[in-house]
């Protein structure tokens, strides 16, 4: 860069900073004012408010002096909070205000203009921008376009200009680091450069170097649905999370981080990435596992974990796999709407309300109740008409109740103080005894009741475990088990199953979401409407039937769904219908199906290792940055594989923040760790996903590392017995595109033949 460009640019630099400068000077002011105006009106406040409590005039004059103070300290309050969200936005700019520079014209109007571009924006006097947020229109140039002709959206339509210059630049703590000119989209310098970096324990931002096909699908508007099949490390998650920001920012004021949910594969993973909003000045949205989603749901039952639900989903029982591929499948979730529509006419199960160990409201009576309002009600109408009965035929039954000889003895046992709490109730002088009686009587009947009128009002008098089974047990009549290989006994054992886990306190994850959607079908719960983003990563380990049911609980949510079908590790080959199957819920027209074919986490040698792993046709790009050749040690013994381990731990201390040992269950995590603890190996082991992510070496099961990234990676025990099924092959994929910077693989005596599928050059053999 010559002298003159980088003399011009400090100067630019310089006069920003200097106005940056006056602008946090000014919001110091306004913080500081606004906090004295504040401690002034507390001060005040009772010389202030006029205090007329002897008439009601006055007291109405109280009442609005004290709300005008109120008023006043609310003000003082949004104006102190503006100031310094503005403060310390601008303190953060002082360090690094832009990241890059436009030089363009508009068609049509021949004015060169020049902008700069940042994490914020400002402007030194209303409508006069000195930096533009990445996010504004206008930035989309720096994303999409090399030199020359671009057309970009704006609220008012598509706009044309000619780029004439593209700089980008790196600026530390005030001072311009580098400057380069690119003709580049986004130049590779940068991007190399950003991916060079160590790894960390938060993800970070992308938001100088997002490429022209991620700016795609961070900016979509228009779709409600948006599927994002990306290789491993094709930025899925990290465009995504920019897309929130960018969200947030183009709806500003309509919506609100509160309003947007991302469902993660684990909890690890929901700690890795939640930096990267703050760091962009937004607030995190909802963000959950659809473990815990349906685990709050069923405050009752445990629901099946992550590592039991790996175990099961790879288990060689082909039977289970058979029931599972059911209970994933749409089909499954149209028999359960169609089991719960019939419900409207008959088989609604219920439980007799009791009182007193006595039967109060019979199950065949509430039956009736329920089934005598005409057809044109529906579950949720039909529950809450009986709810209003149940309660009338509980309110009438006050009197009768109060005749009864035990509520005789409950007057005679009040105490004097009771029975004055309760007389204070009561406006005027008893009458009589009698009515004074019946007074204290009618109360303890209502006191009585209450634990009734609260079975009623939460609808206890359902049955709900009894109803799942039921309709369980209906499944053979709604779909055709032959076309999932089942016959109707194994139909049967399975209901069995799944009814002795529920008896001992347990759900699988493949009955949660049928029992759940039973469950809000049955009591009318109302959709949650208030989610209008849905964001899912990792799709491809969701079942048709979760999406069906996510759909169904956030109806007004656009879907953004980012997934790779090969890496599904726990819904295998089904994950490619999930993509069909999902094309039937939601508007064709409406649905924007995108591709991400370049990976930039891992160096060229990686990638195009771990390309081979899926075999031919699968389209990979790898981006070019040199590293080694990933390393497969295969030894003859279980202390050589040892040995080996060590040295690699040793070795990766010097060079790298994190090494991780990607092994396949939670078992073979924990004996791992013991053996390296006996050799004094110090390790860390992850045996849950509710764990916090550490630097060093960690030891993790495959299912845990999802959506994770390490600078140097061993996969540990690759061999033929533990991963020698064709289904392993996703897994295999999985664990080894994990790896940044270095790539090893141990086998003891065998190889997993899913390496067969690399050609040698790809590796180095030990
Ligand atoms: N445009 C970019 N600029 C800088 N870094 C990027 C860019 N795109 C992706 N990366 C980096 O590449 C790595 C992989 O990205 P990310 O984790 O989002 O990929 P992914 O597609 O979600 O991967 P996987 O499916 O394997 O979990 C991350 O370190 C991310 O920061």
């Amino acid at each position: 860069m010559t002298d003159s460009i980088r003399e011009y640019e400090t100067k630019h630099l310089k006069n920003v900073l200097g106005k940056i400068g006056v602008a946090k000077t000014e919001a110091a002011q306004k913080i500081n004012r606004a906090e004295k105006d504040e401690s002034a009106i507390n001060k005040n406040f009772y010389n202030d408010v006029r205090l007329k409590t002897n008439t009601y005039s006055g007291m109405m004059e109280t009442s609005v002096s004290i709300r005008q103070q109120q008023q006043m300290l609310e003000e003082r309050e949004n104006s102190w909070k503006h100031a310094t969200k503005e403060y310390d936005k601008l303190n953060k700019m002082q360090a690094r205000p832009y990241f890059a520079r436009l030089d363009f014209e508009e068609a049509g109007e021949g004015q060169p203009e020049t902008i700069y571009i940042g994490l914020g924006s400002f402007a030194d006097t209303p409508d006069h921008y000195l930096i533009y947020d990445w996010r504004a229109p206008i930035s989309s140039i720096y994303y999409d376009s090399k030199i020359g002709k671009l057309t970009y959206n704006t609220p008012m339509g598509t706009q044309t200009v000619n780029v004439t210059l593209k700089r980008q630049f790196q600026i530390k703590d005030g001072e311009i680091d580098t400057i380069f000119d690119t003709d580049q989209v986004v130049g590779d310098q940068m991007l190399l450069d950003n991916l060079n970096g160590k790894s960390s324990t938060k993800m970070k931002s992308i938001v100088t170097t997002i490429q022209s096909e991620q700016n795609k699908i961070i900016r979509d508007t228009d779709s409600d649905l948006l599927f994002v099949q990306g290789a491993a490390g094709s930025g899925k998650t990290a465009a995504v999370l920019q897309r929130i920001a960018f969200l947030l920012y183009q709806y500003r004021g309509k919506l609100h981080s509160g309003q947007v949910i991302l469902f993660s594969p684990n909890q690890l993973f929901n700690d890795y990435v939640n930096q990267v909003l703050p760091e962009l000045g937004e607030q995190n949205m909802v963000q959950m596992t659809y473990y815990q989603y349906s685990s709050l749901r069923v405050p009752h039952m445990n629901v099946e974990t992550l590592s039991e639900r790996f175990e099961e989903d790879n288990s060689e029982d082909g039977q289970i796999r058979k029931i599972n591929n059911l209970k994933n499948s749409l089909d499954y979730f149209k028999a359960a709407t169609a089991y719960a529509n019939h419900l409207n006419t008959e088989d609604m199960k219920f439980k007799n309300l009791k009182f007193n160990d006595e039967i109060f409201i019979s199950k065949e009576k509430i039956a009736e109740i329920y089934y005598s309002f005409n057809e044109n009600y529906n579950l949720r109408n039909r529950l809450s008409a009986t709810k209003e009965r149940l309660i009338k035929i509980l309110n009438r039954r006050v009197k009768a109740e109060m005749k009864k000889p035990w509520v005789e003895e409950a007057v005679q046992d009040l105490g004097r103080e009771q029975i004055e709490a309760v007389q204070r109730t009561h406006p005027d002088e008893f009458e009589n005894a009698d009515k004074e009686f019946n007074f204290l009587a009618k109360h303890i009947v209502i006191g009585a009741f209450k634990k009734v009128r609260k079975q009623i009002v939460h609808a206890r008098f359902l049955r709900i475990n009894n109803q799942f089974v039921h309709m369980l047990r209906n499944i053979p009549n709604l779909v055709n088990l032959e076309e999932y290989d089942l016959t109707k006994d194994a139909w049967e054992a399975s209901v069995d199953k799944s009814i002795a886990q529920m008896k001992s306190g347990n759900i699988s994850i493949s009955d949660v979401s049928a029992y759940l959607y039973l469950f809000d079908k049955v009591s009318g719960k109302r959709a949650k409407t208030d989610i209008r983003y849905l964001f899912i990563d990792e799709v491809q380990d969701y079942t048709a039937f979760q999406m069906a049911f996510l759909k169904f609980t956030f109806p007004r949510a656009r879907f953004t769904l980012l997934g790779d079908l090969n890496q599904a590790i726990f819904t295998h080959e089904n994950s490619h219908k999930l993509l069909e199957e999902l094309g039937t819920m939601f508007d064709p027209e409406k649905t924007n199906v995108v591709q991400l074919t370049k990976s930039y986490r891992s160096t060229e040698q990686i990638t195009d290792f771990t390309k081979y792993l899926l075999g031919d046709g699968v389209e990979i790009e790898s981006f070019a940055r040199e590293g080694d050749k990933p390393m497969i040690n295969f030894v003859d013994n279980h202390s050589e594989a040892l040995q080996q381990l060590n040295d690699k731990i040793n070795a990766d201390q010097q060079k790298h923040d994190t090494t991780a040992i990607i092994v396949k269950t939670l078992g073979d995590a924990e004996s791992l760790s013991e053996q390296l603890d006996q050799m004094d190996a110090k390790n860390t082991l992850i045996r849950t996903e509710n764990q916090r992510l550490a630097t060093g070496t960690l030891i993790i099961p495959s299912y845990l590392a999802k959506g994770l990234e390490f600078d140097s990676v061993v996969m540990w025990d690759a061999t033929a017995e533990q991963y020698g099924d064709e289904a392993d092959r996703q897994l295999v994929y999985t664990i080894c595109t994990r790896a940044m910077h270095e790539l090893t693989i141990i086998a003891e005596k065998t190889l997993s033949p899913i390496f067969d599928s690399v050609p040698a050059q790809f590796y180095d053999l030990q």
